[in-house]
């Protein structure tokens, strides 16, 4: 408990700090100022944020926050069928049970408890935690707080612009989800998982069943040309966190962008500590001084965990790379822009060309069906993520703006869960039940739609990266096909991406995003034609084996 009140403590301290400031600029009549940066910096400068609460409501918003944290991070729960161990974490073991099991009865257990340590108990610090940030967002001249936080779009129709792209991607989706429903079925039976429903959550190798790339076994084409698991060659090759962050430190200086600082390297924590309860989602720090940067992960020597090395990294690229901007500036160009930053060199990383070239996979097979394979894993990890992106501020929103009342908090999430996702919960939920809590995102107050739009982003950023590596041509696709492209060793790439990383958010994001792909708009293209492969495959397996696509909401036999 020491630890939480030394962080309110300095928290308050902050907020006090800011508001002086903030009292300042609100002299000036910013609204009027010619300098077109001048007028930037005052205007993000007015916005205040959490801090513009009195005092005391401002401690209670904080300490909200942290409590409904800490009862996430410290929740633990009995193994299956053995109520003596109930030390299990959901990092590591939670997930490496819901990532690695194939026991249905063991998914249930872990996907219920999990939620019966987090959600109830956090239900109703949360009503409070939604009075105190829409009353903070009014104090920012916002009418609540999806305004305050759409704000950092400073896009009037950026709602309209990802339900577009949601419409465009929407179709291939329910490809995906219907071909692993029939895999699934296959595995599980028809009592769990029917030929026209939802599948059930838990099956799906992730706690919230936001990526599926752990169950690509199930589902993956050709299955004698099974790509070989990275996390079999990590652990062989007798890599730990410390080498896993090295190689991904030096893929980034191979692209001419910056290694990781000596602060960085003494100060980082990069596996859980035996002694104490931490935060162990992974998160990545800036403590502006242009030297010290920390990321907080408690990896595994894994496949996954080597995937979110990178992305925390192209955090920490782009804290270095915009360190000598002014202070209101140093950020991403939006939201999205920092979550792409680290998942656009992964894109290069997990290709089988460039693990084979570092040595994590023996010299591959190139062929058509080894192809449709690897679209297939990276399709299951991204394209299954949008509707997932996508709904977690979908429910927010709503419940920010009091669509969603409090009483229906949790059927409303499943509504939105069946309705863009095609799941169901494995056990029958009530208001008793808080199941958005399960995630960090909510518990942590972390906007989401961030990651929705890097999904998209990234795949812009990747072909425009490539095309100046000279590994994607786009006037000859298919001759370098995007997904087979890596941009390891690419100092013109690097040098590209730098240039935007440079801007940080002293420019509106469509000028950053024209920097690097000569557009100013958010575009599903890239994406489309990157997977177009295995989409135009899936199209076709599911209607020779007459899969069913899409789900219907109500089944016989479900209350
Ligand atoms: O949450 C994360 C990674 C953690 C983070 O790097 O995004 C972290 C979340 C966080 C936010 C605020 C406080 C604490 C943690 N964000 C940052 O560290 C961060 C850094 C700079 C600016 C903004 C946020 N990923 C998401 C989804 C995701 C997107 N790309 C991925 C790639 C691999 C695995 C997961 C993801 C998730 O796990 O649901
Ligand atoms: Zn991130």
């Amino acid at each position: 408990m020491l630890f939480s009140r030394l962080q309110l403590a300095v928290s308050g301290e902050f907020a006090k700090f800011s508001k002086g400031q903030w009292l300042e600029t609100v002299k000036f009549q910013w609204r009027t100022f010619k300098d077109p940066n001048l007028k930037r910096q005052f205007k993000q400068l007015s916005v205040l944020g959490t801090a513009a609460l009195p005092e005391d409501k401002y401690e209670k918003y904080e300490k909200t926050v942290a409590d409904m944290e800490s009862i996430y991070s410290k929740a633990k729960i009995c193994a299956y069928n053995n109520s003596e161990k109930c030390d299990l974490s959901l990092e590591p073991e939670m997930t490496e049970i819901l990532a690695n099991s194939r026991n249905e009865a063991e998914l249930k257990h872990i996907w219920t408890e999990w939620r019966k340590q987090t959600g109830a108990t956090i239900r109703p610090l949360y009503n409070d935690y939604v009075k105190l940030l829409n009353e903070a967002a009014r104090l920012n001249n916002f009418t609540d707080a999806a305004e305050y936080w759409l704000n950092s779009y400073d896009t009037p129709d950026f709602k309209e612009q990802v339900a577009e792209l949601w419409k465009q991607l929407r179709p291939f989706y329910l490809e995906v989800h219907a071909y692993m429903r029939r895999k699934l079925r296959e595995k599980y039976g028809e009592s769990i998982v029917s030929k026209r429903g939802p599948i059930p959550a838990h099956l799906l190798g992730n706690m919230w069943a936001q990526t599926w790339g752990n169950i690509a076994e199930l589902g993956i084409p050709y299955p004698d040309v099974k790509p070989e698991d990275i996390t079999k060659y990590l652990v062989q090759q007798k890599f730990t966190p410390l080498k896993m962050f090295k190689t991904a430190e030096e893929f980034f200086t191979s692209i001419n962008l910056s290694p990781m600082t000596e602060e960085f390297w003494k100060y980082s924590v990069i596996e859980k500590p035996k002694d104490r309860d931490i935060v162990c989602h992974a998160s990545a720090w800036d403590f502006y001084n242009g030297r010290d940067f920390r990321i907080k992960q408690c990896t595994e020597v894994s496949e996954e965990d080597f995937v979110t090395v990178h992305h925390e990294m192209g955090h920490i690229e782009y804290y270095m790379q915009y360190k000598d901007q002014p202070f209101i500036y140093r950020e991403g160009a939006n939201p999205g822009f920092h979550e792409a930053i680290g998942d656009v060199i992964a894109l290069s990383v997990i290709t089988p060309k460039h693990l084979s070239r570092i040595g994590l996979l023996p010299n591959v097979t190139q062929s058509k069906e080894a192809d449709l394979n690897y679209l297939m894993k990276v399709a299951l990890d991204k394209i299954v993520f949008l509707p997932f992106g996508y709904l977690m501020d979908l429910w927010r929103w709503q419940v920010f703006k009091g669509t969603i009342p409090e009483k229906d908090y949790n059927c409303e999430w499943w509504k939105l869960r069946l309705n863009y996702q095609g799941v169901k919960p494995p056990t029958v939920r009530s208001e008793k039940d808080f199941d958005p809590a399960a995630k960090y995102h909510i518990v942590s107050s972390t906007p989401y739609i961030r990651y929705f739009v890097s999904f998209i982003l990234q795949f812009q950023f990747h072909e425009a990266l490539c095309t100046r590596a000279g590994e994607f041509d786009p006037n000859n696709p298919s001759e370098k096909p995007l997904h087979q492209c890596d941009i390891y060793q690419s100092k013109e790439a690097g040098n590209l991406l730098k240039t935007v990383l440079e801007m940080g958010s002293s420019k509106p994001w469509p000028d950053a995003l024209e920097v690097i792909t000569g557009q100013r708009n958010m575009d599903a293209g890239p994406l489309l034609s990157y997977f177009a492969p295995i989409h135009n495959w899936l199209k076709e397996e599911n209607k020779k084996s007459g899969e069913y696509v899409g789900w219907e909401s109500t089944e016989k036999g479900d209350i």
